[in-house]
């Protein structure tokens, strides 16, 4: 494209060939304008930039040169008219400046876009590709220092095979282009900075809210057990045993209900001090524990009670977990100064299973009461056994 110098330098002025350069000029400029800075990495960004600006202007080659955190000016990427029209990308040498090192280094230096008429002599331009002849260096060369907020981010390097190609059309256009420029990579900087800044604030919440459930569920589990023993306590009983009860009824599966109660218990407390009854209860509270499913409830219902709840289970099985819960207690080796002490449970056990579990009037009170029924019979039967509710039972 023949060049117009606006300064009416060398070149006849052309009023045509003006109006095609100031298009592509803003063409360039509003193209750059609408790339967006959220797509991508920084080096595909400004990648975009550059060829935005070769796509515009007759410029036959672009790179950019980046300032590293050692303050040297990087070749980041590059980008030639042929290559963007599919030629295949020749790889170059990466080439390092210095600030103040070459053309490049001396637009960072001054701040200032340096334009190189002819490579080939102008002492300002380095080769470093000394290995190359002199017929492979560009004609011209602008370098154009890329800086926002004050601060140097890179140099657009634009080279041509001719000498003396660029005008000072180019020139303006390029002072234009290399403040929006930085813009973008102040915004896309920005941008990153504000996703990591919200990264790790949303981790920090997330973390934060983490903790919040887990001293929630820690408080709610606390407040449904009982402090000495660390058994459910008689709150959770009833948020659970009406769903276990319904459950029951519906799938038609048996559901036993044991009330077991530390026989002479008093007698403990009485002869080896409240502390040592406190241990016995903490003791009993965890053989309990362990002889139960997790699925199965059990609960410290008062004092040296506790109930206890099998869910989904044979009705005979009912009286042999509850025999194998008597004789584990019976058989806890407590000791008082190196005296053993006995301690023993009677446990009422009801059954719910078959028709029973038909009766819409059945509920929990009936179930508990049936259960204390048989424990009253167990402790007046002499204790220290199970006992199971039967008919007779009724109306005692
Ligand atoms: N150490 C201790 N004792 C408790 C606790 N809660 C209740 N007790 C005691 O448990 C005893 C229960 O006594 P009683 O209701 O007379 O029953 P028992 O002596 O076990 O007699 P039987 O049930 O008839 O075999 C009382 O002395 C209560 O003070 C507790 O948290 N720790």
């Amino acid at each position: 494209m023949p060049k117009a110098d606006i300064k009416g330098g060398a070149q006849p002025f052309n009023i045509q060939d003006i109006i095609i350069e100031l298009l592509n000029s803003l063409s360039a400029v509003r193209a750059l304008s609408e790339l967006n800075p959220q797509a991508g990495n920084e080096k595909e960004l400004i990648s975009k930039a550059l060829s935005v600006l070769i796509q515009n202007q007759d410029m036959e080659r672009c790179s950019f040169f980046i300032l590293n955190e050692d303050k040297d000016l990087v070749n980041l990427t590059g980008l030639s008219t042929s290559e963007l029209f599919g030629a295949e990308r020749i790889k170059k040498k990466s080439l390092t400046f210095k600030i103040g090192q070459g053309i490049i280094g001396l637009a960072a230096l001054t701040g200032e876009i340096q334009y190189c008429k002819n490579c080939k002599t102008d002492a300002r331009f380095i080769n470093n590709n000394l290995q190359h002849s002199l017929d492979s260096l560009p004609g011209s060369l602008i370098s154009v220092p890329v800086i926002a907020a004050k601060e140097l981010i890179g140099v657009i390097n634009i080279s041509h095979p001719e000498a003396a190609y660029f005008s000072e059309w180019h020139i303006r256009l390029l002072h234009i282009y290399k403040n929006m420029m930085g813009e973008l990579i102040t915004n896309y900087r920005l941008l990153k900075k504000m996703e990591e800044q919200i990264a790790v604030r949303t981790k920090n919440l997330e973390a934060a809210l983490d903790d919040i459930r887990k001293l929630k569920e820690y408080h709610e589990s606390m407040s449904m057990r009982d402090e000495l023993t660390a058994s459910y306590n008689r709150r959770y009983f009833y948020t659970q045993i009406e769903a276990a009860l319904a459950r029951a009824k519906r799938y038609n599966q048996p559901l036993c209900l044991l009330v077991l109660d530390l026989d002479n218990f008093k007698l403990i407390n009485d002869t080896y001090g409240h502390g040592f009854g406190d241990i016995v209860l903490r003791d009993v509270a965890g053989s309990i524990r362990e002889e139960i499913r997790e699925s199965d409830i059990c609960v410290r219902f008062g004092g040296e009670e506790f109930v206890i709840v099998f869910t989904d289970i044979e009705s005979a099985k009912g009286k042999l977990f509850a025999e194998r819960i008597r004789q584990r207690i019976a058989s806890l080796a407590l000791k008082v100064e190196e005296r053993e002490v006995k301690i023993t449970a009677s446990i009422g056990v009801y059954c719910l299973y078959g028709e029973a579990l038909e009766q819409p009037e059945f509920d929990i009170d009936t179930f508990l009461h049936y259960a204390d029924q048989a424990l009253y019979a167990a402790k007046a039967a002499g204790r220290n056994r199970v006992v199971f509710f039967s008919a007779e039972m009724h109306g005692q």
